[in-house]
């Protein structure tokens, strides 16, 4: 048997480890936390949500404790992270949650995560474009990317903050400077314009959405979000009527959201969910599953424009493969030309914010 001094150093090394100070809750008499059998986190991935306390973060948080593929869950925001993070570790699941508050504890928050999600930034309101968000998010994003750079440089980083198509490139530039930039590891997440594809869809042809497959490509705003209609699975044909409705519907799914809550923020609930999913095949091509591809915003070839989201499949290393746009008809060729013209000007504009 070990001696109680040695065992009791030992508890509260790991209590410590579980619990950092800061976020430490106030222990009654009786059995203190620190007396617990802790033995720390099981086997799994390491996820850190930036941005855990947002209309996203916290639905997100919530979903991922759930996910049995992640071992540790870290919290970070600027506001409001011991609540958020009190409540979801209370869930008899398997992550072991923490909470990080503030940028001096960005680092901290960052150290060996293999997958940092980041939904941290200003919603629209209505009337509002998702470049109307620029000014702000580009700034948070910037920093959030150089915390990545210096503390997990290896991660796949799932970035929500908008507006995506100047985001990423941003994210890309940072880590360029940093010498860090794998393109593989960076992912702007377009999962939502999929899920409300796959359902908009499954209306209009009474389908169930779960086998509703359509992919989504170009970007995540406006015309630049470019449904391919003649691809989906499974295989089916629209009348001309429907397609005009079907695109402009996935196209301004958003501002349908944003209007809607009248002020109260955009998409939250839904994003989660697609967050969700898309975070879940990314720890999933981790473990080595094969054959997982979702569509999501990443640098490519696939045109002459440095980044583009179309269909990528998710290996060890990240978006191993980008696939082709395949056969496109003369709607959706006539869709890509005015995606790419925007497209560029948003590219374009995020990589000038850190190249200045
Ligand atoms: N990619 C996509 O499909 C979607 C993207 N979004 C975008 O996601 C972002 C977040 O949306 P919501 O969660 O609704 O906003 P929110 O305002 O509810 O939450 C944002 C959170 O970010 C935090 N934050 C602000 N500055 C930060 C910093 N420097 N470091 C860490 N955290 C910081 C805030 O404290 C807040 O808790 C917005 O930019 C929104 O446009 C929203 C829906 C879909
Ligand atoms: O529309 C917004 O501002 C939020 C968003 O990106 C979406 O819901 O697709």
């Amino acid at each position: 048997m070990q001696p109680a001094s040695e065992a009791n150093q030992r508890i509260a090394r790991i209590s410590a480890h579980l619990h950092p100070p800061n976020l430490q809750m106030e222990e009654s008499a009786g059995l203190r936390r620190a007396n617990c059998r802790a033995k720390g986190a099981a086997p799994g991935f390491k996820v850190a949500i930036l941005g855990a306390a947002g209309g996203i973060g916290q639905p997100l948080a919530l979903l991922m404790k759930i996910n049995p593929l992640v071992s540790v869950l870290h919290l970070y925001d600027v506001v409001n992270t011991p609540g958020v993070t009190a409540d979801i570790s209370h869930m008899d699941t398997g992550a072991v949650v923490r909470g990080f508050l503030g940028q001096p504890q960005l680092e901290e928050a960052l150290v060996g995560m293999d997958l940092v999600i980041i939904p941290a930034g200003v919603p629209r309101k209505p009337g509002m474009t998702r470049d109307d968000l620029f000014k702000i998010n580009a700034g948070i994003v910037r920093t959030l990317c150089e915390g990545i750079a210096k503390s997990c440089p290896k991660a796949i980083v799932n970035l929500i903050s908008n507006p995506v198509n100047s985001t990423v490139p941003i994210a890309a530039e940072v880590f360029k400077k940093a010498g860090t930039y794998d393109p593989k590891r960076l992912l702007g997440v377009t999962t939502l314009d999929v899920v409300r594809a796959n359902t908009f869809v499954a209306e209009v042809l009474g389908l169930d959405p779960r086998e509703v497959d359509v992919p989504v490509v170009g970007g995540h705003a406006g015309v630049t979000i470019l449904p391919l209609l003649s691809q989906v699975k499974p295989p089916c044909s629209f009348t001309p009527p429907e397609i005009d409705y079907l695109t402009s519907r996935i196209q301004n799914g958003g501002t349908e959201v944003v209007e809607a809550k009248a002020g109260a923020g955009s998409a939250t609930l839904s994003m989660a969910y697609a967050s969700v999913k898309f975070a879940d095949a990314c720890l999933r091509g981790l473990r080595g599953d094969a054959g997982i591809v979702e569509c999501a915003f990443v640098a490519s070839q696939v045109t002459e424009l440095p980044f583009f989201a179309s269909k990528v499949r998710l290996g060890r290393t990240g978006a191993e493969e980008v696939l082709p746009l395949g056969p496109l008809n003369e709607y959706e060729r006539a869709g890509l030309e005015k995606a790419k013209q925007e497209l560029a000007e948003s590219i374009q504009k995020g990589v000038s914010f850190i190249k200045k």
